[in-house]
C-alpha cells in the first residue's frame, strides 16, 4: 500500500512520566541518544509521516525540558499537561485532540515517548493492516521466552503456555470516539488500564494484534538504553 492509500490518522504522545525505574537525573525521555533527546527521535517517527492530521505531546505541568528543545516551537506539535498516570495522560491528549478537530471516527494512535526506535515499516503495517477494522488495535510481539507463573516464595508453581501469549506494544491504534469513552468510563470506575487497548477491553471490544519488531523497545531500564545506544540507527 502506497503512503497516501494509508488512513489518515492523529497522534497522541505520552511523555510526562518520570522515568523512576530508570534511576537517571532526569525523565527517561530527554536522556541522549546518538545526539539527541529520546523523546525527538520518538517524534521525528510521525512528523513527517503524509497521512499525519496532528500531534499531541502530553508533558509534566512543571517539565523544564522540552522548551529548550529546538522542537519546541515546532508548531505541528501541540503541547498539552499530561496527568498522574499515563491513562490520565492520553485522555487529556484525546480532549486536546477534539479541539483540534478530531472527529468520532477518527484513528487515533498512541505511542510513548519512551519508544524512540519505532520503525517506519512497522507505522505504516500498523495503519494498512486495521485501516478496515471495526475495533482497532495494537504493535505487539509474540512471547518469545519460556514463561513461568511464580509463587510468592519465588518458586516456579508452573510453566505457562506461551503460544497464547503476547507483548502490548505502542502505536496503539482506535477510533477517536471510542477510545476517549472507553478511557475515560475505565477511569472513572477505578479500573487500572496501563494502556489503550486494556480500556477498550474493558468495554468489551478486542483489539487486533499486529506483530511487530521486537526492537521497538519501551526503555524502562538502564540498560535498555544502552542496547539501543549500541545499535541505533538500525531502523528499517
Ligand atoms: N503520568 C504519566 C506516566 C507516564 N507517562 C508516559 O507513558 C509512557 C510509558 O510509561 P513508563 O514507561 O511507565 O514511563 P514512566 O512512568 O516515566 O516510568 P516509570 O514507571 O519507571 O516511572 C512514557 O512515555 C511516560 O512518559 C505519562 O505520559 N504520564
Ligand atoms: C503502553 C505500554 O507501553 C504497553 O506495553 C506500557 O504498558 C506502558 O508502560 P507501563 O510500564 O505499563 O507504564
Amino acid at each position: 500500500m502506497t503512503a497516501a492509500a494509508l488512513p489518515p490518522f492523529w497522534v497522541v504522545i505520552p511523555a510526562a512520566g518520570i522515568g523512576s525505574r530508570m534511576r537517571a537525573d532526569r525523565p527517561k525521555q530527554y536522556l541522549q541518544l546518538a545526539g539527541r533527546s529520546i523523546l525527538e527521535h520518538t517524534l521525528d517517527c510521525f512528523l513527517d509521516h503524509p497521512q499525519l492530521k496532528g500531534l499531541v505531546l502530553c508533558l509534566a505541568a512543571d517539565d523544564p525540558f522540552w522548551p529548550v528543545l529546538p522542537g519546541a516551537s515546532d508548531p505541528r506539535i501541540q503541547r498539552v499537561d499530561g496527568g498522574g498516570e499515563r491513562a490520565d495522560s492520553v485522555l487529556n491528549g484525546l480532549l486536546h485532540l477534539r479541539e483540534l478537530g478530531a472527529q468520532e471516527g477518527d484513528w487515533v494512535l498512541v505511542h510513548d515517548a519512551a519508544r524512540p526506535n519505532l520503525a517506519r515499516a512497522d507505522l505504516d503495517l500498523l495503519l494498512a493492516e486495521l485501516a478496515d477494522d471495526p475495533v482497532g488495535g495494537l504493535l505487539a510481539v509474540p512471547a518469545r521466552d519460556t514463561l513461568k507463573r511464580a509463587g510468592a516464595d519465588g518458586r516456579v508453581q508452573e510453566t505457562v503456555d506461551r503460544s497464547v501469549i503476547w507483548q502490548a506494544y505502542t502505536p496503539q491504534m482506535f477510533h477517536f470516539a471510542a477510545l476517549h469513552r472507553a478511557l475515560a468510563d475505565a477511569l472513572v470506575a477505578g479500573v487500572a488500564v496501563t494502556d489503550e487497548a486494556s480500556a477498550l477491553e474493558w468495554a468489551g471490544l478486542a483489539p487486533r494484534l499486529i506483530e511487530g519488531r521486537a526492537d521497538n523497545l519501551k526503555i524502562t531500564r538502564p540498560e535498555d538504553l544502552e542496547w539501543l545506544r549500541q545499535r541505533w540507527p538500525h531502523k528499517v
